[in-house]
């Protein structure tokens, strides 16, 4: 079987130099209430994403490993123990076995992070050290972010000693419904200012956003803020990550760009557990917002059982047959 050469896109993402961080910029209220989204246009091109892009054989096997590096290896559950954490991280260490990253190439892949509760920050941070494995944690009252706003700042603060290098902030959705842009560029800019070097992503929960206008306005409003990813979901939500709400993200994310020459991350999160989804996600960043972001420093899969699927599918691409889905359990 051929390999994934050393001048893939792959190997290259994983060594490509780290982009400068978003600084944000004033509030721009003209630019905030222009954003707007066409309901039935979005669903319509969304609709036409899935299956469309099929891409076979060792092709699909680098675009897997690329989702692989992209994604925030998850587990936000009340009853996280170390223990679980630790074996969380020893996956995101070698995400697949090591006979079959041999066998596609990339010996060294890694996932991108490994995301959780603050409470298991220590166990993942000892866990993970050597690796480069950033650790993330969600943060501000994650998932509702109803708690006082002294505490959540205070949360970010305390994250942030405790080794997390990345922040998942929730947005107050309420100010969101009101339309409180001031409000919400208020919020976020305190959050990003508490995370001082930590990258801050920022989740808008956007099943609880109302409409896809909202969307592309929170999205804007948090960029504007100084967020580096804007993510759709906490995964708690009864709607998460969906195509219709990326491509309105990653369009907001675009003119954003446009605009100040600032690249902005994106994190599709929740209920993305199957590689053929995966697929269609990268396929849609790559027509959206460009190669560019096709790299964990501006794209992540927010996920807790896709790592799963996506070794099943490596699993026979390089042996030919398939695995039961219960001997990849943890991811
Ligand atoms: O941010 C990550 C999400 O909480 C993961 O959601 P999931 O468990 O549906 O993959």
């Amino acid at each position: 079987m051929a390999q994934i050469h050393d001048d893939s896109p792959v190997v290259r993402h994983l060594t490509g130099a780290a982009e400068a961080r978003n600084p944000g910029m004033a509030l721009d209220m003209d630019r905030v209430m222009r954003a707007r989204a066409n309901r039935s246009a979005v669903e319509r091109r969304a609709a036409t994403l899935p299956g469309r892009r099929s891409v076979k054989k060792d092709h699909q096997a680098a675009w897997l490993a690329r989702a692989i590096s992209c994604i925030d290896l998850t587990t936000l559950a009340g009853d996280d123990t170390a223990g679980r954490v630790r074996r969380l991280c020893a996956k995101a260490r070698q995400p697949v076995r090591a006979d079959l990253l041999e066998a596609i190439g990339l010996p060294e892949l890694t996932v991108g992070a490994v995301c959780v509760y603050h409470d298991m920050i220590a166990p993942a941070v000892e866990a993970l050290e050597g690796s480069g494995i950033p650790v993330a944690a969600v943060s501000t009252g994650f998932p509702a972010g109803l708690s006082p706003f002294r505490l959540r700042l205070a949360e970010i603060g305390e994250s942030v000693a405790a080794g997390a290098s990345e922040i998942d902030i929730v947005i107050s959705r309420r100010l969101v419904l009101a339309g409180d842009w001031q409000g919400l560029y208020a919020e976020m800019r305190a959050f990003r200012e508490a995370c001082g070097e930590a990258h801050v992503k920022a989740i808008l929960a956007t099943g609880e956003l109302g409409t896809l206008q909202n969307v592309a306005r929170a999205s804007l409003v948090c960029m504007m803020a100084g967020a580096d990813f804007i993510k759709t979901s906490t995964g708690k939500e009864s709607v998460n990550a969906t195509l219709p709400v990326s491509l309105v993200m990653m369009r907001a994310i675009r003119e954003y760009h446009e605009a100040t020459g600032h690249r902005v991350g994106y994190k599709p999160a929740g209920g993305i557990s199957k590689a053929k989804d995966a697929l269609t996600y990268l396929a849609l960043v790559k027509e959206e917002l460009g190669d560019r972001w096709l790299r964990p420093d501006l794209f992540r899969f927010g996920a807790s059982s896709l790592l799963g699927d996506i070794e099943r599918q490596l699993e026979h691409h390089v042996t030919g047959a398939y695995s039961a889905s219960w001997r990849h359990a943890l991811a």
